[in-house]
């Protein structure tokens, strides 16, 4: 007992490494990353904040306390009225139009990634949503990091991709990951050995989804 955060990415280390040091990190890093390959990301991930979106709305629904409400709440808020601003307004500046994302296909990643977080929290309670959401939320964050440890990572001008990476690194976004951190510690440091290891698997589950999204944008899949 007394888990952390930290247990669960060192119980699935392969594919958590496998996650954050994917071809297509690497690859956007250095500023090789075929720009293709980066707007099939693009567009798939505006589908999948909306469906983010919902799964705040399902821990709402999901929240014991009002403080749990209210953090729901405020994640909603955060991806209706900020991320996907944003990412509209960086999709346009990748010549992808608000009409063309609204009349995407689905591609079968972010099909069975973000049904998958939904269903994890029909299921379970607001913890297992919490940790089915954490490869994102926490990942994201992590990449930032290891991209600027890489020294083939090229900041500033000479990659096209630097504001991707300035997104993640900055001070808002890194603190909505540590409150994240913050609350999963708290969480975690009372579930016991059996619930730990359900909590491994959703974890782990969803690290893998997140895999597979990294590439499908490298192979362009639908
Ligand atoms: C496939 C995929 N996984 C993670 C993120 C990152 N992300 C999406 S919403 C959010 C913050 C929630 O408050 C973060 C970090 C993404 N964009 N696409």
């Amino acid at each position: 007992m007394g888990y952390r955060f930290n247990d669960l990415t060192a119980a699935c280390q392969d594919d958590w490494r496998a996650y954050i040091e994917h071809d297509f990190v690497l690859q956007l890093g250095q500023g090789l990353l075929a720009d293709d390959a980066f707007r099939h990301y693009l567009k798939q991930d505006y589908l999948f904040l909306i469906h983010f979106a919902r799964a705040y709305a399902l821990a709402a629904y999901k929240s014991p306390t009002l403080a749990d409400l209210r953090q729901a709440h405020e994640g909603l808020k955060a991806i209706l009225d900020v991320e996907l601003e944003l990412h509209v307004g960086y999709c346009r500046e990748w010549g992808i139009a608000e009409e063309q994302l609204t009349d995407l296909p689905e591609a079968r990643a972010t099909l069975a990634y973000t049904r998958y977080v939904l269903d994890t929290g029909n299921r379970g309670d607001l913890l297992d949503l919490h940790v089915a959401l954490a490869p994102c939320v926490v990942g994201y964050g992590e990449i930032a990091d290891w991209l600027n440890a890489q020294p083939s990572t090229v900041r500033g001008e000479g990659n096209p991709y630097d504001a991707w990476i300035a997104m993640y690194e900055s001070d808002d976004f890194q603190a909505a990951m540590r409150a994240e951190l913050e609350w999963l510690d708290a969480r975690l440091a009372d579930v016991t050995p059996a619930r730990f290891a359900e909590l491994c698997t959703v974890f782990r589950d969803a690290t893998r989804l997140e895999i597979d999204f990294w590439q499908m944008g490298l192979d362009r899949t639908d």
